[in-house]
């Protein structure tokens, strides 16, 4: 797939996600954020995104800069989601957003005002919008920015269970990040993807085996450096 901006164009890109945790890395400017809003579609381009049967997916989708109203609580913000995306053949509703929530260990929450939740929260808040639907594939952009500590490491727990059960692409440029949760990775430079593979085959471009913050670092200057395509 492919989009052009006055002065950036991302891609051609041509990857497959599977069932996993799949960090996309990548420097500010990259192209990440442009490759999810292609995938998600919320942004028009060249190419097609298709899911295993060929359809064009519906992807949870954690924009960037995630807000909810402040004023209600957490349950009523998820039961408008869950209003806005039923149909007709699939009405969602009170156990959907239950199950959403416990997903995301925020039940205890429910009756919260959104405005009192910590960023932490808010940021699980906005995982458990994106699992309102029942999509397979999740979409979650930057996910831990900002957050201290002991909420990043919450979230990384809450990703490798999500990975489980579904397609997570999730974009960052904290090679923790990438360490702690991932199976494969995407690296973007400059709008085009130069590493795309198992994590293990990302260190190994250094030279090493072990998968750590400061080896995928090693590695992702190296795939960087040398500007190849995948
Ligand atoms: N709507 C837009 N119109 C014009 N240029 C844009 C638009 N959106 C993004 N860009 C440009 O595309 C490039 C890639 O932006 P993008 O937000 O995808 O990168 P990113 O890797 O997500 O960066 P960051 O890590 O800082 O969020 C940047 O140079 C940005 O200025």
């Amino acid at each position: 797939m492919t989009r052009a901006y006055p002065a950036f164009t991302l891609g051609p890109v041509s990857t497959t996600f599977t069932q996993g945790v799949t960090a996309l890395l990548g420097a500010n400017g990259a192209g990440k954020s442009t490759l999810m809003r292609r995938i998600v579609g919320a942004e028009s381009g060249g190419g097609t995104v298709t899911d295993e049967e060929g359809h064009e997916p519906s992807p949870g989708y954690l924009p960037q800069d995630f807000t909810a109203p402040k004023q209600l609580t957490a349950t009523d913000y998820l039961r408008f989601v869950a209003w806005c995306r039923s149909t007709r053949r699939r009405p969602l509703g009170r156990a959907d957003v239950g199950r959403a929530l416990e997903s995301v260990d925020l039940t205890s929450k429910a009756r919260s005002k959104v405005g009192a939740l910590s960023g932490g929260m808010l940021r699980r808040l906005g995982v458990a919008q994106a699992l309102i639907g029942g999509s397979r594939i999740l979409v979650l952009d930057e996910p831990t920015v900002g957050l201290d500590p002991i909420q990043r490491g919450e979230l990384r727990r809450l990703l490798k269970v999500l990975g489980r059960t579904h397609v997570v692409i999730v974009s960052t440029h904290l090679s923790e990040d990438v360490a702690a949760v991932a199976e494969s990775v995407s690296v973007l430079s400059g709008g085009r993807l130069v590493f795309d593979g198992d994590l293990a085959g990302l260190v190994q471009i250094a030279g090493r085996t072990d998968v750590t913050a400061e080896s995928v670092d090693l590695a992702f200057s190296r795939v960087v450096d040398s500007g190849v395509d995948a």
